[in-house]
């Protein structure tokens, strides 16, 4: 498992920390979950897998909804599980949940603050309907409502009683683009009032564009863990695929197929492409051999940053 400190999380003054140690969980011969141990504290961090990965099996241990069959989830030290103090700390939003079209999204945000006692549903209502942008359309049924308004109503019933910690499944299903925008906004802003949000999703750019944190699950276990280019740059033994631009590509080109982290070369009209199996090694070799030669690197980047590499490395591993 690949692990890299995360960055600092932005100050607050009550904070939690959900806790998982050596979480597994099976549905009789299936283990869906196996010996996952992760720590997620305030902003936003993405629980990336392909389906059947273990996330939404996972999200229901975090939340308590489910017993794991070995190990502990904790928040703040306090086990998950069968504890209604921990469940007022925290909000899940699970992928598969109807919504009565009857109701108005105040109706159903307010049966949710009075399920959970709130001395003033009323207000909570209105707060967390708010929070998530809808109090224009609050008296509308959700029958008539958007797929991006009604996940935006599920969003609110699980913030009404204010938790520190919100779990997302699948969030961005079936949105189009906008109303992945304005989730995304919504996702970051509570991330940054200091609240610990995981979302979990199959889909690679969603995760990228919404957090650089992640945690990725491939067939129930934890393949990787912390910043997803960092992640990317550590898994030295997959081919790095750079683009160069330099004062004298042709010279550069002649110097690098020497190099021994070198394993392909190919000069364009625009530069060079260059595939090295250590971005280490290549990352530290390249100033000095381009010196030697008397060549000036104006550009460096990396060709294959995206999430979507790092995926498909970790599944294929
Ligand atoms: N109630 C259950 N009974 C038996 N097997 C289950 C049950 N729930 C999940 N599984 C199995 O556990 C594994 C993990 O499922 P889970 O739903 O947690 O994954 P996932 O990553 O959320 O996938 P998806 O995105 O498709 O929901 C799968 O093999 C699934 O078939």
């Amino acid at each position: 498992m690949t692990t890299i400190s995360n960055p600092a999380p932005p100050t607050t003054t009550n904070s939690s920390t959900l806790a998982l140690a050596g979480v597994s969980r099976w549905y009789g011969n299936v283990v869906a979950v196996n010996d996952v141990s992760m720590s997620l504290g305030p902003g936003v961090t993405g629980l990336l897998g392909p389906n059947g990965a273990g996330k939404t099996t996972l999200l229901h241990m975090m939340a308590g909804f489910l017993a794991p069959s070995r190990g502990a989830v904790t928040l703040d030290g306090q086990p998950t599980w069968r504890s209604p103090a921990v469940y007022r700390r925290l909000g899940l939003v699970s992928e598969r949940e109807a919504v009565h079209s009857f109701l108005t999204a105040y109706e159903f945000v307010l049966a949710t603050a009075k399920l959970h006692k709130l001395p003033d549903p009323q207000a909570a209502a209105r707060r967390a309907v708010d929070l998530v942008e809808l109090a224009d359309a609050q008296d509308r049924r959700i029958g008539t409502y958007s797929k991006g308004m009604r996940q935006r109503a599920r969003v609110a019933a699980a913030l009404v009683h204010d938790p520190q910690v919100l779990l997302l499944d699948e969030p961005f299903n079936g949105m189009d683009p906008r109303q992945r925008l304005h989730m995304m906004e919504l996702l970051h802003s509570l991330g940054d009032a200091g609240r610990t949000i995981l979302f979990s999703s199959h889909i690679l750019e969603e995760v990228e564009q919404v957090s650089g944190t992640v945690q990725v699950m491939v067939a129930g276990r934890l393949a990787a863990s912390g910043d997803y280019r960092t992640i990317r740059r550590l898994m030295t033994n997959r081919p790095h695929v750079f683009a160069i631009r330099s004062t004298d590509d042709r010279s550069l080109a002649v110097a690098l197929m020497a190099e021994p982290s070198v394993t392909g070369v190919e000069l364009g009209r625009t530069g060079l492409t260059v595939r090295a199996g250590d971005y280490g090694a290549f990352t530290r070799m390249l100033p000095k051999v381009a010196l030697a030669r008397g060549v000036r690197v104006h550009q460096l980047l990396p060709e294959d940053e995206s999430l979507e590499s790092v995926f498909s490395y970790l599944v294929e591993a």
